[in-house]
């Protein structure tokens, strides 16, 4: 099921996508990298076998960009929301909502520092509620290691100290994921999404389409889960709801609708691709072997792309998340992380798992359906939610 759009959300900055300023801010990208030769080369001109569904919406929606998203999805090329009290507030917002939504995993971790002594029993109780929350073995295990240097070193002596340490020793393990996905160094920025069914790409690739199309960027949507109808569709709705083109083919090779995307996206002069790709099971070794494939098409159509390898993981598969980003990375080599469904899941520890065994930036983390719980990935944000 789709999420609704809100359409009028409190807003600090509203561009409807198709105005004279949307299209404005969307100029000043940077030149592609492309050699001029290779360049001319590779500009093949739309393929006949591509249809290119113009938006059918009358452009009146208009929603409100995050300040706090905009910075992140478009870090020097695009117009960007002004930071205002409007903004901050959402992100204390947004921050109430992390918290509640970790409740589950929070909750065992903070009954830990209840008591009255620093002693064995309270890391064993520690580590316990690590392993409980989905952080592995060898996270655990360098949290508490870290978290006893931390607490010698500043001679704590109340449980509430420690708690204070250990969302430290958290927000430090998590600060090499905290990147922002940056769009505009490439023209267009070509990017692939993946994961396995149902993990929420659709949804956070409608979401982004959003907040990229509200910054001023022009996006081309490619339908390369080519065999199953729904996901067009879904995929239609968004494009249609953010006036954005998108390239979908009913049985087509999932390679050749990518190539033709970008393709597209090259002689349109188009600011973005986004390629949504089927879910694909790691197990399933045909499917991991098409991401491959795709991957390699793309190379064909633009030489420097893809620019970005997103997986999209559901935090509430924990362990399992990590299983899965060593797997897809394996075949398609991943640039960052998009975490969803972290509101209500017993197991957010997957991050600090992640972090410690296949440190792969997380750019966005989603804790609903709405537009606006789709959010930046902060460390220290995240470890405070988590710890509680
Ligand atoms: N609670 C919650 N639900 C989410 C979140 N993100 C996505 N969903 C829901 O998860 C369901 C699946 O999302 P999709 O976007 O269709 O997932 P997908 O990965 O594209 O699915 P396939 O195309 O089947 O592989 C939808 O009902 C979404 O609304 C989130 O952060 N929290």
């Amino acid at each position: 099921m789709l999420p609704d759009v809100p359409l009028s959300a409190p807003a600090s900055v509203q561009v409807p996508a198709s105005s004279p300023q949307a299209t404005e801010a969307a100029a000043p990208f940077a030149p592609m990298t492309t050699a001029p030769a290779e360049a001319a080369a590779l500009a093949a001109p739309k393929p006949e076998s591509a249809p290119v569904q113009a938006p059918t919406a009358p452009a009146t929606e208009s929603v409100a960009v995050p300040a706090d998203l905009a910075p992140a999805i478009a870090e020097k090329d695009l117009e960007l929301a002004p930071p205002s009290a409007t903004a901050a507030a959402a992100r204390v917002g947004w921050m109430d909502r992390l918290k509640s939504g970790l409740k589950r995993t929070g909750g065992s971790i903070t009954t830990v520092f209840t008591g009255t002594q620093i002693d064995e029993a309270l890391y064993e109780d520690l580590e316990a509620a690590l392993l409980m929350a989905d952080s592995g073995v060898a996270a655990t295990d360098y949290l508490l290691q870290d978290l006893k240097r931390r607490v010698k070193e500043t001679r704590a002596t109340q449980p509430a100290q420690v708690k204070a340490l250990l969302q430290d020793a958290i927000a430090d393990l998590l600060a090499p994921l905290e990147r922002p996905l940056v769009v505009g160094v490439y023209h267009p920025t070509v990017i692939m999404v993946a994961g396995v069914n149902g993990a929420g790409k659709t949804t956070s690739i409608g979401k982004l389409t959003k907040h990229l199309a509200d910054a001023g960027a022009t996006v081309l949507l490619a339908a390369a889960d080519t065999f199953r109808a729904a996901a067009r569709e879904q995929l239609a709705v968004w494009a249609n709801r953010n006036q954005v083109e998108i390239i979908s083919q009913q049985g087509a090779d999932p390679s050749a609708v990518s190539f033709d995307a970008v393709a597209a996206g090259r002689a349109r002069d188009m600011d973005v691709v986004l390629v949504d790709t089927a879910g694909r099971l790691p197990t399933q070794k045909h499917l991991m072997e098409e991401l491959t494939k795709i991957r390699r098409v793309v190379t064909k159509a633009d030489v420097t792309a893809p620019h970005e390898v997103i997986l999209v993981i559901d935090g509430n598969t924990g362990q399992n998340g990590l299983a899965q980003v060593k797997a897809f990375d394996d075949s398609a080599k991943l640039t960052g992380l998009v975490v969803t469904k972290l509101d209500g899941t017993a197991k957010g520890g997957v991050l600090c798992a992640i972090a410690r065994e296949k440190p792969v930036p997380v750019y966005f983390i989603g804790v609903g359906e709405q537009l606006e719980d789709l959010q930046t990935f902060n460390a220290r944000e995240f470890a405070q939610a988590l710890v509680g």
